[in-house]
């Protein structure tokens, strides 16, 4: 299936580093892989503009929404086109799940419930916008693919991709949002990223560039934004096990964060955060079990990342915590 996708993406004007491949990954699903010495500055996969999905395509460019549900509306058209698509061969290279909110349903709300209060929140008030979105698409857009649907699929489908699969770049001094397939394919790291994604207005094509010297066999790295695992697990259907902007929620708005571990405003309320969640063996279980949802995945993921931080807050909680107020910036407001 990705020997299809790898002709798709040659017929349709792609250009790959020689070497570069899709391999299983250790982070998860497949990854990009290159299996020669790549040098820093290198361009490693590229692809006109007109054969990604975006959100500047002739069919979608001039409706009166924002880059990201004119995206939407065009992945949902090509969706369901099914076979007769242009892009069919890469919606079948796609996984069965990608595990971000829009494919969130009972089974994931009922395991995010177990907490923290948060996460669960976060999950309640996305699953709201699913038919919030699709009611007010339909009235602004009413001759649209996306008012049309009777089955909500595949605009579940199509904000499952787009929340997991994007991209955002400059496109004529405007802000677009693209899936670029095979590039598609390339896993996030928030600071061992050794790709960056860049759009070349002159040849309107899209590139991926090395940012640094990449060796024999290791894998394409691009950040996906500067998230923490709250924003990874809901928008990406992921989260790191070290996450360096990760965070816990105190109270409303407050965050606290890594840094902030110096002084510890109240040590008792992280500990009553950690009681409160289910058992961690739970959540390894739910992680470790094939028949998991990826979505399912990403909040055991999750919590497991979460139990971690809290504990090393709660193992190493102050080094002059005495008499020390919380200094500006350790606590997010
Ligand atoms: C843009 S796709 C990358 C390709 C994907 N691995 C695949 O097999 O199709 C994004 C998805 O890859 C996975 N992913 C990306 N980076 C990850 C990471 N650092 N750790 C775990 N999973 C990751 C998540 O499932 C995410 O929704």
């Amino acid at each position: 299936m990705l020997g299809d996708l790898h002709d798709w993406f040659l017929e349709n004007g792609g250009q790959l580093a020689p070497g570069l491949h899709v391999a299983d990954s250790d982070l998860g699903g497949r990854g990009l892989f290159a299996e020669s010495f790549i040098p820093a500055g290198s361009q490693v996969l590229s692809l006109p503009l007109e054969a990604a999905l975006s959100s500047a395509d002739d069919t979608v460019a001039d409706l009166p929404v924002n880059s990201l549900f004119r995206l939407t509306e065009l992945l949902c058209a090509e969706i369901q086109k099914g076979d007769a698509s242009r892009w069919a061969c890469w919606f079948r290279s796609l996984p069965r799940q990608c595990g971000s909110w829009p494919e969130w349903r009972e089974q994931e709300l009922r395991l995010a419930q177990r907490g923290p209060p948060k996460l669960f929140q976060e999950a309640v008030d996305l699953a709201r916008k699913l038919p919030q979105w699709h009611k007010q698409l339909s009235q602004i857009l009413p001759g649209s693919v996306i008012a049309g649907l009777d089955d909500k699929s595949s605009f579940r489908r199509a904000l499952a991709i787009l929340f997991s699969r994007r991209f955002g770049i400059l496109c004529d001094g405007c802000k677009i949002a693209v899936c670029v397939p095979l590039g598609d394919m390339i896993n996030h790291a928030s600071t061992e990223a050794n790709v960056e994604v860049q759009y070349d207005q002159a040849s309107r094509r899209l590139s991926f560039v090395t940012l640094d010297d990449v060796a024999a066999g290791a894998e394409l790295l691009i950040c996906y934004g500067q998230l923490d695992n709250l924003e990874l697990c809901t928008s990406h259907g992921f989260a790191l096990p070290e996450n360096p902007l990760d965070s816990i929620v105190l109270a409303d708005d407050v965050k606290l964060t890594r840094a902030s571990q110096l002084a510890l405003p109240a040590l008792a309320e992280v500990q009553c955060i950690m009681d409160a969640l289910p058992p961690e063996d739970e959540d390894k279980a739910t992680w470790l079990d094939a028949n998991s949802s990826q979505a399912c995945c990403a909040i055991a993921s999750f919590r497991l990342s979460y139990r971690r931080l809290l504990r090393q807050l709660l193992d190493n909680p102050s080094q002059e915590q005495s008499e020390q107020e919380p200094g500006i910036g350790e606590i997010q407001k």
